[in-house]
Parts: structure tokens; sequence; C-alpha cells
């Protein structure tokens, strides 16, 4: 093998390279699908780009982790980065300064010390907000999934409490920016993407309809980090502002451009945590409908460790291993981030013989690793025994090491997301029955195990039957505050 050549990658064609045969849709099954072919490490070219697919969690964490101080960089995307502006968010923001000082401020909240100080305000959410509520419209599973997740995250960004009507505001506002940061930042999903140059291309020109789209997604994401700063600054003149992130940090002496980097870390609390969150929950959700039996054991257990005269809390995690497993196999089935977000590495490197240059974008394929045949057996399959037997997880089969990313990029709410989603999970288990719904003449619906294909790829919309396990239930779930 030529010791300078890239790796090795579908045949490239005379100046567009790949352009023509980029994934744009899912394009982590199409990876995984070249893996068979290329291997472990894949290159692509788009006009002179380079693109290095990687397709192992082994070659992730030797690139990504112990090599970071390269390949921490983040490229810019023409389409959610420039034009719809995601370039201010924390998760688009290249490698150097405003990357510390932001990542400084999220690790003072997320690492897992501090972070347990959120955990009474986790167990509070998701009793209120998604127990209680799935005792009174169950049908509407999926928005109370999505409402515990906003809280969470807006509570600890904003000291925001979320009321019911809210779903005309906040959330919403949030989510809709949140859903068009997936579809602008989705791999190969914008030409604009492939042929940057295109970003020049008027708004009124015929076919720039990407161009009008992104006008419309700025304002969106523009108004959603605004609303949240404005709120806890209101909050703040009154004297009535609870603790919070934005409370925290917030000071006469910021400069304006810090000040900025505040609204915007903020506005990537909630962007970062919710929308990866209600993914995962969700996707827990669809797993207890397609799977009674891993069900009915999770249940076996909190029955044996915790009884039913109580909720189970976070103290209880280290004592529900199969819990514990379920959340883990929840991020390996499902990964909420499947493509992974881009790193972009700073100078020319060479890896197994193989030259990557500087400034080749760097994707990890997270949905082909968590789906390795070989390292999970049937790997459709919801198994959540796979994490049962095993003492030391070795890094490529963990799934939360490989679902938050790498190095230093890698999730800074990671602890606090695994936790989020055992809590919902536990508690969940401990109060209800998930099974699957019928329709009106009695037939069974089954449920497609399906996923989005964008950047935060939650589960296809799908029906089940939440009903409460025991008669007192709502005795248990006393609410302990009103929202
Ligand atoms: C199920 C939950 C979550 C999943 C699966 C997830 C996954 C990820 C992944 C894959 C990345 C990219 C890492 C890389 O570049 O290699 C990321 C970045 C990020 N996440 Fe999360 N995340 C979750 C929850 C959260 C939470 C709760 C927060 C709240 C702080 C958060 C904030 C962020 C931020 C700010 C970034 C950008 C970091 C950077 O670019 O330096 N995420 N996340």
């Amino acid at each position: 093998r030529n010791q300078t050549s890239l790796p090795p990658g579908p045949p490239k064609s005379f100046i567009v390279g790949n352009a023509f045969n980029m994934p744009r849709r899912k394009a982590w099954m199409i990876w995984s699908a070249w893996k068979k072919t290329y291997g472990d490490i894949i290159s692509l070219s788009i006009f002179g780009r380079n693109i290095i697919v990687l397709n192992s969690a082994e070659v992730a964490f030797e690139l990504l982790h112990r090599r970071s101080a390269i390949y921490s960089d983040r490229p810019n995307l023409p389409m959610g980065g420039d034009l719809v502006g995601w370039n201010r968010g924390l998760s688009l923001t290249p490698y150097g300064e405003q990357f510390r000082f932001r990542r400084k401020l999220l690790h003072q909240v997320f690492s897992p010390r501090p972070v347990v100080a959120h955990f009474p305000a986790l167990e509070r959410n998701v009793k209120n907000l998604l127990i209680l509520r799935l005792l009174k419209t169950p049908e509407r599973f999926a928005d109370h999934i999505r409402d515990t997740a906003a809280a969470t995250v807006l509570g600890i960004a904003y000291g925001y409490v979320l009321k019911d009507k809210d779903n005309e505001s906040f959330v919403q506002k949030g989510h809709e920016a949140l859903g068009q940061f997936s579809s602008s930042t989705a791999p190969g999903a914008f030409l604009v993407d492939i042929i940057p140059i295109l970003k020049y291309v008027p708004a009124w020109f015929p076919g720039a309809e990407f161009r009008r789209k992104a006008a419309i997604w700025r304002k969106t994401a523009s108004d959603a980090a605004d609303s949240g700063f404005a709120y806890t600054n209101n909050e703040l003149t009154k004297g009535t502002a609870p603790p919070s992130f934005i409370r925290e940090h917030l000071s006469q002496s910021l400069t304006p451009e810090k000040e900025n980097a505040l609204k915007w870390t903020a506005f990537s609390i909630f962007g970062g945590g919710f929308d990866t969150t209600s993914s995962a929950i969700l996707t827990f959700f669809l797993a207890m409908t397609l799977y009674p039996e891993v069900q009915a054991k999770a249940q076996a257990e909190i029955d044996m460790v915790i009884g039913n005269a109580r909720l189970p809390t976070m103290a209880d995690r280290s004592s529900l291993p199969y819990v514990e497993a379920l959340v883990r196999e929840v991020f390996r089935w499902g990964p909420p981030v499947p493509g992974g977000v881009p790193h972009r590495v700073m100078k020319d490197d060479i890896y197994n013989g193989y030259r990557i240059p500087a400034g080749s974008t760097v994707v990890s394929n997270i949905w082909g690793m968590t789906h390795d045949e070989q390292l999970f057996p049937e790997p459709d399959k919801f198994i959540p025994e796979r994490y049962l037997e095993i003492k030391e997880l070795e890094p490529s089969k963990d799934s939360f090491q490989l679902a938050f990313g790498f190095g230093r990029r890698v999730c800074p709410g990671q602890h606090f997301a695994t936790a989020s989603v055992f809590m919902a999970t536990a508690m969940t288990l401990a109060t209800m029955n998930i099974t699957k719904a019928s329709d009106k003449e009695g037939k069974v619906i089954e449920p497609v195990a399906d996923w989005h294909p964008g950047t935060i790829s939650h589960p296809f919309p799908f029906q089940c039957k939440i009903t409460p396990r025991f008669l007192d239930i709502e005795n248990l779930v006393l609410p302990d505050q009103v929202v």
C-alpha cells in the first residue's frame, strides 16, 4: 500500500469526486454497507474536499480521542452552520478560545459531581410531567416525554418551570428550532453542503428554495435562543429568578461577546439535551412495546429491590442492574445521534499507513458502531442481557461511550442524559405496563422499529397502550408540586 494514499472508498469521478454517490438520507446505513467493501476507515471526496468516515469504535477512539489535540475542530457546514446560523451554538463552534470558554461553563454544571445537584428536579419532573400525565392521557405519551425532557433542561439553563400551556411557546419554539437543526445539518441533505459556493446564490433565484428555508429557520433559532435569555433576564430584574445556568454566570463584567456566548451556550443545553433525551425515552417506550419479556424482567427487578410502596429514585440506580443494562441497550439499539456530529482534523495525519489530510471532515458512524455484528450479535434485536454478564465493559462495547461522541467534543451532558433516561425508564416500569395497542376492530397494531433520518433521530410515531400496574397507583404518585 502506498504510504501516502487516502483510506479506501467508493470510486471517485473526475472533479466532482463522490458528489453524486454521497448518501443523502440515513447516511450511516450506507456507510455501514460500505464497510463490508472498504473497511473501518473510508474516504470520500466532494469537489476536492475530503470526508473521512470512521466505521469502527476502535478507529474513532484512536483518532478522535487519543489524537484529540488535532481532531477537535468542526467543519464549516454551509447550510446548518452559516445560513441557518447554528455555528452560534457550541456544537458547531470551531476549536479555539470560544470553544474552551463554553465547554468550561458547561463543565461546571454537567461533570459527574455537580450534576448530582439536578437529580431532585429530574425526579420531580419525571413524576409530575411523565407519570402523572400518563395516568391521565396515556395516548399522548410522546408529548409527555417531550415535555419532561424539555422541562429538565429548561430548568437548568433558564430556571424556567414548565407549565401546561407551554406547548404554545417555549417548548414549541425550541422543538421547531431543533427539528430544523436536525434537518439542516443531516449529512448530505443539502446540495449546498456538497457545493458550498451555492450559498452565495440569492434567495430569489429560481431553485434557491434552500436559501428561503434557511432564512426562516435562522429566525426560528434566533427567536428560541433570545426568548430563553430574555426570560431569565426579566426574572432577574424582578428579583424572582431561581438558580440557573444563566443566573449563575450573568454579570455586569461580561463583554458583549461573552454575554452572547452565554446566551448560545444556555441554548446549547436546551438544544443538546431536549431532542436527544426525548428520542432515547421514546426508544425505550418502543422497545417495551415490542419486547414484553424484557419489560417483565425489569419490572420484577424493581419490585424485588424497591417494592411497590415507593417510586424509584436516582439513589436506586446501582441496585438495579437489569434496568441499567436496559438503558444501555436503549442507547445501543437506537442511538439518538446515529451519524455523530462531524469533526475536522487540523493537521495532516497518518493512520494505519493512510493519509488523512488537514481540513478533512471526519464523521463517526455511531449507528454502525452500535450495530457491529462482531460486537453485538443480532444487533437489530433489543437484548439488555448483552450488558449484564460483562463486569468491565470494553469502551467499544459500551453504548454510553459510543452514543455521546468522542474526544474533546464528547457530549458535555452525557452523565445527565443517562441519568434522565434511567429515571424515566425506572419510574415508568415501576408504575405502568406498556403493551401493543389495538385498532377499532381489535386487531393488534404492530409498531415498526424505525427512526427518522435527521442528525437527531427519533423513532417514527408509533402507538402503544399504557395502563397503570396497580389500582392505587395515584397514591404512590401524588404530585408534590403543581405543574
Ligand atoms: C440522549 C441524550 C444525548 C445524546 C445521545 C447526545 C449525543 C451527543 C453527541 C453524539 C454529540 C457530538 C459529540 C462529538 O462531536 O463527537 C453531542 C454533543 C453535544 N451535546 Fe449531547 N447528547 C445528549 C444529551 C445532551 C445533554 C443533556 C446536553 C446538555 C448539556 C447536551 C449538550 C451537548 C452539546 C452542547 C454538544 C456539543 C459539544 C461540542 O461541540 O463541544 N447533550 N451530544
